[in-house]
C-alpha cells in the first residue's frame, strides 16, 4: 500500500503536473494511464522517491519517506529504463542484486526463460539490447519480493513473446494481491486484472 497525501509538484515556470494530489494505492496492479508526456514517468520517480516533490507527504507500511527514506526505498523496486547505473555489471549480476538474495528462484528461471535471457546474462548490460536490459530489470521486479514494483512502460522494445509472458506474470501477481505494483503506459486497455486505474494528468 502506498499512501499519497497532498502531492505536488511543477517544473520551473510550467504549471503542476501533480497538484495536491492524494490517493490509496493498494494491492494487486494498479495502470496508470496517460498519453505521452502526460507525466507518467514524473509520477513514478516521485513514488519511487528519487524525485523530490515540492509538497507532500509518501507512506509505504510504516515508512514515511521524509522521514525514513533508506527503509521506504527498500521496499519498493523502481528502475528508471534509461539509466547506465548497471552498464558495467553483467545481466546474471545485475538481476541477483536487484532481485535481492529471497528472491523467487524458480519464478527467476521461468522468466529468463520465458524472455529468453539465457544467452545475454554473461554479458555486461552496456552490450545489451534496450529490449534486454529491460528483461533483467523486469525478472528482478517480478521475481524479487519487494512489497511495491513500479513499471514505467513495461512492454516497451520486448519482443512478443516476452510480453506475453511479462502479462501472463503480472496477471498471477494481480490476482493474488499480495503485491503493490504500478504499471505506467499509455496504453489504455490490457489484458491484465486490474484492481484500479489512475488517469493522467491529475490536476
Ligand atoms: N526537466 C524538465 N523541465 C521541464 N519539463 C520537463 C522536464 N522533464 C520532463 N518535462 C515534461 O514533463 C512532462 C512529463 O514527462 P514524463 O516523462 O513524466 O511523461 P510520460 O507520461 O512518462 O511520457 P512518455 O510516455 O513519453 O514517457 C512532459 O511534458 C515533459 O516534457
Amino acid at each position: 500500500m502506498i499512501d499519497i497525501q497532498g502531492l505536488r509538484f511543477a517544473f520551473p515556470g510550467e504549471p503542476p503536473l501533480v497538484a495536491d494530489w492524494s490517493a490509496r494505492i493498494g494491492p494487486g496492479i494498479t495502470l496508470l494511464h496517460g498519453d505521452t508526456g502526460a507525466g507518467k514517468s514524473l509520477l513514478l520517480r516521485l513514488l519511487a522517491g528519487v524525485q523530490a516533490a515540492d509538497a507532500g507527504r509518501l507512506q509505504i507500511g510504516d515508512a514515511v519517506l521524509a522521514d525514513a527514506p533508506t527503509r521506504y526505498r527498500a521496499q519498493l523496486f523502481f528502475v528508471d529504463p534509461a539509466t547506465q547505473q548497471f552498464d558495467q555489471m553483467t545481466g546474471q549480476a545485475c538481476l541477483a542484486q536487484l532481485a535481492g538474495a529471497d528472491a523467487d528462484q524458480a519464478l527467476r528461471d521461468a522468466l529468463v526463460d520465458g524472455f529468453g535471457l539465457a544467452p545475454h546474462l554473461e554479458k555486461s548490460l552496456y552490450m545489451l539490447s534496450t529490449g534486454s536490459r529491460r528483461k533483467v530489470w523486469l525478472a528482478a521486479a517480478l521475481a524479487g519480493r519487494r512489497p511495491v514494483v513500479l513499471l514505467d512502460e513495461p512492454a516497451a522494445a520486448l519482443d512478443q513473446g516476452s510480453v506475453r509472458c511479462l502479462w501472463d506474470v503480472l496477471a498471477q501477481i494481480g490476482a493474488t494481491r499480495r503485491r503493490t505494483v504500478v504499471v505506467a503506459s499509455s496504453e489504455a486497455t490490457t489484458s491484465l486484472p486490474l484492481a484500479a486505474r489512475i488517469d493522467l494528468p491529475l490536476r
